[in-house]
């Protein structure tokens, strides 16, 4: 396309749900793109379909490697043989609640990978990076962890200015690729609402649990800013192409959300109209820890990445369902 065709690009947690998506667009951009993934979380197929997804041409610009940022010459070994531009962070463990219930196997994860990652693009002189950050740096002081590593992203431009460092700040992402061939496939029973909601629509929960109907919220239930991963992704090229152009960036965090709250009950019935299944549901009390309204504010992303998302709940709902339904178990052929 442009002076992207020779950029090279280190995705680090490429096979999970955000990065294959990422890695769809990046291709599809011109950009050659490196995978470092452990498949904690995710597996080998996934990456697959990337490669069918964006054809037999495009293909031959990516290239998997299994390693665990944990093992710092797993990471040494894809610098030493190649130059990086640029390195989207997408590997953690992303539990919230594992980072409460088990920190030491988080903070080993995610902070130990972190500090290798950014040591080994120190020594081959590769200084910038999208790191993935989240919402809930906003919210509940249990959630601190993530908020860690922007300070430690921080940190590390005030030592050393000439690194260009954009966090993005995920509020709720959802749905999955158009084609229905690649989304989000948790491992075990999700946290999340919309993979549980996928799960109930086939036949995999009985019921979906709603947490809390008593917030002082229209319906009672709580409000999220739901974001398509599609939109997320191209959240991405924006960040990177702020990133090659502007020398001024320094370390800069930005929201990537719609600026739209959605309750849960309206994303009930927003599942329920593109699948034509209904949701069975059981009013439950709140979640330990939920915040009631979470969005974002856009005008930082539209204003300096010329970033705005495109999708609404429909077309979340729409190619969530599509996904679901063609692959009910997810990559797994059957269970
Ligand atoms: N999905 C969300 O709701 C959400 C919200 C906010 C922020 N985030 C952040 O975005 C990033 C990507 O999230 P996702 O939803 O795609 O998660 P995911 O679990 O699907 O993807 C993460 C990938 O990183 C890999 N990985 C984990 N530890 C690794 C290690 N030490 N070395 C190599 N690979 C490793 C996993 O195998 C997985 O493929 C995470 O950092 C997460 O914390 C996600
Ligand atoms: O089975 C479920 C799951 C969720 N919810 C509710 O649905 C809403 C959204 O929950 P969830 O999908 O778990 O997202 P959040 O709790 O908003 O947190 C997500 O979004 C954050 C970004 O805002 C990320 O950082 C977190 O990792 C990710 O879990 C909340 O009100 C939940 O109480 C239910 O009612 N039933």
């Amino acid at each position: 396309m442009d002076s992207s065709m020779e950029q090279n690009i280190l995705v680090t947690g490429g096979a999970g749900f955000i990065g294959t998506h990422t890695v769809v667009q990046l291709l599809k951009e011109g950009f050659k793109v490196s995978i470092i993934d452990n498949l904690d979380n995710s597996v080998l197929e996934a990456v697959d379909r990337v490669r069918e997804l964006v054809g037999p041409n495009l293909s031959k610009k990516l290239e998997f490697n299994l390693g665990d940022l944990r093992n710092k010459e797993d990471i040494e070994k894809l610098f030493s043989k190649q130059r990086f531009d640029a390195v989207i962070h997408f590997a953690a463990l992303k539990g919230v609640g594992e980072s409460v219930g088990i920190p030491r196997r988080y903070y080993d994860n995610n902070l130990v990978g972190t500090i290798n990652l950014y040591e080994t693009m120190s020594k081959y002189n590769c200084k910038m990076m999208v790191f993935s950050s989240s919402a809930t740096v906003y919210g509940e002081p249990k959630k601190i962890p993530c908020l860690f590593l922007e300070e430690i992203a921080r940190d590390i431009h005030r030592a050393e200015p000439e690194w260009r460092i954009v966090l993005l700040r995920y509020f709720n992402p959802v749905g999955a690729h158009e084609s229905g061939r690649i989304g989000e496939d948790p491992k075990g029973i999700p946290n999340n609402l919309m993979p549980y909601i996928q799960q109930v629509a086939v036949g995999r929960q009985p019921e979906l649990n709603v947490y809390g109907h008593d917030y002082p919220t229209k319906d009672g239930s709580a409000v999220r800013d739901y974001i398509h991963v599609m939109d997320l992704a191209d959240g991405h090229i924006a960040a990177l192409r702020k990133l090659f152009t502007d020398p001024k960036i320094g370390c800069t965090a930005y929201n990537l959300g719609t600026g739209r709250g959605t309750s849960v009950l309206e994303m009930v019935a927003a599942f329920e109209k593109a699948s034509g299944k209904k949701i069975p549901m059981k009013l439950c009390p709140r979640r330990p820890g939920d915040s009631t309204v979470v969005y974002a504010s856009t005008e930082k992303a539209e204003k300096e990445l010329g970033w705005k998302a495109k999708y609404g709940v429909d077309e979340m709902c729409r190619d969530q369902w599509n996904w679901t339904n063609n692959n009910p178990w997810g990559y797994q052929k059957k269970l």
